[in-house]
């Protein structure tokens, strides 16, 4: 099926949403009483410190993990694409980028093609994987979970590696993802600066979510501050995120932090 189709759903549908959800690893609360809800069109990004959850909270969503509390409601039509935060691929391995995007199951050519172009890698289907750069790599995870036509595109750290001006086109693209795809994004990220500019909503985890709503709220809330300082305001100013960019985008569950 052709990637450019745009998806039909609601855009006010709750893609999923979690209800007091709860994680332990090791006997460690690693998740507590998480509820969120994450809706076809939204991008939300989830930032927080090293060791605070994020990972375990997508891989909780996705039900790579058992959960010990509360529930996970997904749409009936959920189609879920999922780029992880690390993938350890054999560099000995002669695999082609096209061979790799056809794991599991075979594609048509077109749609793979589609699919690397939408990623930011056009014209890369017949490089060998272990040919490329760290950026084009975590591209061709993007590619491999937009083949499937996500409505619900989950990206953990993908962005890591790149460089300044790397970091702000994946944003963008993103944000064209989105806007073509009508799909909701939920990502994890460090870069914070770009994050606030790219996010219509921003959660704030450390084990339980600190605060969240729309980035200049967040980042207003003691609890970031506490978390993350206030060296960020500048940046946020430069970075301010501008509604009238992004026309697709249903207003945010929360105007304000908390
Ligand atoms: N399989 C596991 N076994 C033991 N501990 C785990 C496992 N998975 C996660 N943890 C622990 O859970 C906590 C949260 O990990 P998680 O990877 O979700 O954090 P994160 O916020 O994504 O961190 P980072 O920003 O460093 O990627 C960490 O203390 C981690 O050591």
């Amino acid at each position: 099926m052709a990637l450019s189709a745009p998806i039909m759903t609601h855009p006010q549908t709750p893609l999923i949403e979690a209800h007091d959800l709860n994680v332990r690893i090791g006997g460690n609360a690693i998740l507590e009483d998480i509820t969120l809800c994450l809706r076809a069109g939204e991008i939300v990004t989830v930032v927080g410190p090293n060791g605070s959850g994020k990972s375990t909270l997508l891989r909780a969503l996705i039900g790579a993990l058992a959960i010990d509390g509360g529930h996970i409601h997904k749409a009936r039509d959920l189609r879920l694409g999922y780029v992880p935060q690390r993938l350890h691929i054999d560099p000995t391995l002669p695999l082609s980028v096209r061979r790799f995007l056809n794991l599991p199951r075979r594609h048509h050519r077109a749609t793979i093609d589609q699919a690397l172009e939408q990623a930011g890698i056009p014209g890369r289907a017949d490089a060998a994987l272990a040919s490329l750069s760290g950026g084009e790599f975590q591209r061709a995870l993007m590619a491999r979970a937009l083949i499937d036509e996500p409505n619900l595109l989950m990206l953990d750290e993908a962005s890591q590696g790149l460089d300044q001006t790397g970091t702000a086109d994946f944003y963008r693209q993103l944000e064209h993802i989105r806007d073509r795809l009508g799909c909701g994004i939920l990502l994890v990220s460090h870069d914070l600066h770009v994050v606030m500019r790219a996010a219509d909503r921003v959660i704030c985890l450390n084990h339980h979510i600190c605060c969240q709503g729309r980035p200049e709220a967040v980042t207003a809330a003691p609890e970031y501050r506490a978390l993350f300082g206030t060296d960020d305001e500048t940046a946020l100013a430069i970075f301010r995120h501008d509604p009238h960019h992004h026309p697709h985008a249903p207003a945010a569950e929360d105007d304000d932090a908390g």
